[in-house]
């Protein structure tokens, strides 16, 4: 990348954008909502179970203008959702402003690893072991939606949860390589602890984006 493109992309104003599409928001609280999504490149938290592997290395996805990103969003939906990758890569702060200045409702899916910039309207905090959350995003987060690949993972979501905001609601997600096995834990534990809800990728049910 040159020089002048490199300090835009520090800046915020381009983005290496790996795919954006127009879909049914699969996870969390929005579950069943139409919106549209861009996926931005770009991720060193490193889950061996990352189901999108191919956004990590940002230098395979093209730096774009946001202003490209935000002319075919709204064509789109009202409701984007911002994901990646980890977007928090990145100074989220221009592409959301001028995403809210066309009137548009913005999501984030987050690990919380780095500083959290840019204006949301809703932060989905999905922390990882490997990087944690900072103190901010679990003070700013909506949902909190803990992956569950194993057993140790009820325990990260307890340490997780003691850490978000009173409003913040909880889900725990069955990490999709290990669904069944994982899901019928996940059904007794949130029998048991109630103030857990379940979340489940329920656009892979559907054969959707
Ligand atoms: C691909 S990540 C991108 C956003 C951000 N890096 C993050 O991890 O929140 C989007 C969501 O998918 C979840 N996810 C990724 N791989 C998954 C898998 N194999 N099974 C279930 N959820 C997964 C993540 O935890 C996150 O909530
Ligand atoms: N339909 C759909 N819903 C999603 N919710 C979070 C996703 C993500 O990868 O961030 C995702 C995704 O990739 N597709
Ligand atoms: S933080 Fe998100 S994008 Fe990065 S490896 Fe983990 S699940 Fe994948
Ligand atoms: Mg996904």
């Amino acid at each position: 990348m040159n020089k002048e493109l490199l300090s835009l992309v520090n800046k915020g104003e381009m983005l290496p954008l790996m795919e954006e599409f127009y879909t049914i928001q699969g996870e969390g609280f929005h579950k069943g909502t139409a919106a549209y999504f861009v996926r931005i490149g770009g991720c060193d938290v490193g889950c061996h179970w990352c189901d999108v592997k191919e956004s990590w290395n940002a230098n395979l996805h093209p730096p774009t203008a946001i202003s490209k990103i935000v002319e075919n969003a709204k064509k789109y939906s009202n409701t984007i959702v911002v994901t990646g990758g980890e977007p928090l890569t990145w100074n989220m702060t221009p592409l959301t402003t001028q995403l809210k200045a066309e009137g548009l409702q913005i999501h984030i899916e987050t690990s919380g690893a780095y500083k959290l910039t840019g204006v949301w309207d809703w932060i989905c905090l999905s922390p990882k072991k490997m990087k944690l959350p900072t103190k901010e995003v679990y003070a700013k987060a909506h949902e909190l939606k803990v992956i569950i690949y194993n057993k140790d993972d009820f325990r990260f979501a307890e340490e997780q949860a003691a850490k978000v905001n009173e409003e913040c609601i909880l889900y725990l997600q069955p990490e999709w390589s290990k669904r069944d096995k994982v899901i019928p834990e996940i059904v007794d534990y949130v029998m048991t602890n109630p103030k857990w809800k379940v979340s489940l990728q329920t656009h892979k049910y559907l054969n959707i984006p």
